[in-house]
């Protein structure tokens, strides 16, 4: 039985970032894949997504830059874009890539089959290893809506179905209101479907600070959205070729597809892992701060529950490749920017003001509406939009959060992601100059308006 240095099992982001580190330092590596090299993220998720809402976003923008016209849209063009980015499905040449660099590529599903040393299990194959990284990434949540087992592939999606689709529905139901239901909502219905949302939640993106859910509704409305709030679906039933849903508030929508957006589970059953003494938690892969489960064994990505995004899962790559590496790396989250690539963009980082308050933080809030105090929303557009909000600790003089709804605010939510991660002192920013004109000039505004 062949003995490796480090096996990773999944090799989505998390996993790749790893590998990817592990080879580049000459260790002997060998990648696990059940499905395709490159994960959740570039098939079906991040990547899909931000290309097919990237069009609708230039043609909004050149609707309301000064002499263009709006553009048309083609879709069957911007659905054949969106193939090349997910690679046709194919990922022979990451495959090919892995191996040319000397790792061994197992396809199959991986399962742990002992420990001391680590013994893995992949279609039949065993090896062993002194590292083992669980990277397995997460899968959808189902609720219990009753009658969705008689919804077949044609009317029932997921996020994937969904990121990969061919034909837009005439109408979409959207059940959910976080990251997944908004960012699909919009491109459905900017694509040219009549998209309603039920949200179980009294506000969208409920895990953001209140007022970016109401600036999100408020945004969606104008894109003809229908949303619920506080609503769930009770009941499904086919109808024709088509779904009809009844909601707990009463009434129903008619819908061509009903899309489940109803949040992610870590993905952690079936490794064999409690057989080898790790117990979970809840479906998570519980990891110290080091990344680390057990002498040997590292988690990465959604599969340890910490913050389902790509870049933390990078991060936390990062974070094992170097302890594995021998150069000792301690995980901090504080400063997670958390983007919506809607239009406009809405971002957060680190606390809203409730969770500061929670936290015993003497709390000071800003709120500007960026039409009001700068110039660059109407040099960017005729229909100049967008809100910056901060959250401070008084008495440490620093930003605790940080919440954004404008144009590239993925972008200028950096500066105070920094900010929030490395504690700099509210009067260095103040000092700070940022570019004329820019949407990071906000930031001197709202921050003066702290008065900390
Ligand atoms: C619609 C949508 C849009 C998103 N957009 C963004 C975005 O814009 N930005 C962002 O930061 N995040 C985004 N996310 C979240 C992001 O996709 C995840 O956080 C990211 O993919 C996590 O990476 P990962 O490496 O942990 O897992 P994954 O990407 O899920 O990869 C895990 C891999 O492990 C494999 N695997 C699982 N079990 C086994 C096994 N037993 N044996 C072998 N292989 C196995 C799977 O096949 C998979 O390829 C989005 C998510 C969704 C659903
Ligand atoms: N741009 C990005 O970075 C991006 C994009 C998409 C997804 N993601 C990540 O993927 C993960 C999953 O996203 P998500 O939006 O599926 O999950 P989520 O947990 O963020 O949101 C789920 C939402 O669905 C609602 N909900 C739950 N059950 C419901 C029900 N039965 N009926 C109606 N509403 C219900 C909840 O109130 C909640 O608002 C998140 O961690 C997110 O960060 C990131």
């Amino acid at each position: 039985m062949e003995h490796l240095d480090a096996v990773v099992v999944g090799m989505g982001p998390g996993g790749e970032t790893v590998a990817d580190r592990l080879l580049r330092a000459g260790r002997r590596v060998a990648v696990v894949e059940e499905n395709l090299i490159g994960g959740e993220c570039a098939y079906y998720a991040c990547i899909p997504t931000k290309t097919l809402l990237r069009s609708p976003e230039v043609r909004e923008e050149a609707a309301t830059a000064p002499g263009l016209d709006r553009p048309r849209l083609d879709w069957p063009e911007l659905r054949g874009h969106r193939d090349e980015m997910i690679r046709h499905l194919d990922d022979s040449a990451q495959e090919r890539g892995y191996r040319d660099r000397g790792a061994q590529v197992l396809r199959g599903r991986a399962r742990i089959a002992g420990r001391d040393p680590w013994r893995l299990e992949v279609a039949g194959r065993e090896c062993t290893a002194d590292h083992v990284v669980v990277a397995t990434g997460s899968e959808p949540v189902r609720p219990p809506i009753e009658g969705l087992d008689t919804l077949d592939a044609s009317t029932l999606w997921t996020s994937r179905e969904a990121a990969t689709l061919t034909d837009v529905p005439r109408r979409t139901l959207v059940v959910g209101g976080g990251a997944v239901a908004v960012e699909l909502a919009q491109l459905l219905a900017r694509t040219g479907s009549a998209v309603t949302v039920v949200q179980r939640g009294e506000h969208l993106v409920d895990r953001e600070e209140p007022r970016l859910g109401e600036l999100v509704a408020e945004q969606l409305a104008r894109d003809g959205v229908t949303v619920h709030l506080g609503t769930e679906v009770a009941s499904v039933e086919r109808e024709g070729s088509g779904v009809v849903a009844a909601l707990d508030s009463g009434g129903c929508v008619e819908t061509d597809v009903l899309v489940l957006a109803t949040g992610r589970r870590p993905r952690a059953d079936g490794l064999g892992l409690e057989e080898a003494g790790v117990e979970l938690e809840g479906a998570a892969l519980p990891v110290d701060r080091h990344c680390r489960v057990r002498p040997g064994l590292w988690g990465v990505g959604d599969v340890t529950g910490v913050s389902m995004f790509t870049h933390v899962a990078k991060y936390q790559g990062r974070v094992v490749a170097d302890n594995i590496l021998g150069a000792a790396h301690t995980a901090d989250y504080t400063g997670v920017p958390r983007v919506l690539f809607t239009f406009p963009e809405t971002a957060g980082v680190g606390l809203t003001a409730r969770q500061a308050q929670e936290r015993g933080i003497d709390t000071a809030t800003a709120e500007v509406d960026l039409p009001e105090v700068l110039a660059r929303p109407w040099t960017h557009s005729t229909d100049p939009r967008g809100t910056l909000g901060l959250v401070a600790d008084r008495d440490r003089g620093v930003l605790v959060g940080a919440w954004a709804f404008a144009p590239q605010a993925a972008e200028w939510i950096h500066t105070a992601a920094l900010a929030v991660r490395a504690g700099i002192p509210i009067r260095v920013l103040l000092d700070a100059i940022p570019q004329f004109p820019t949407f990071n000039e906000a930031y001197t505004v709202a921050l003066e308006q702290l008065g900390v």
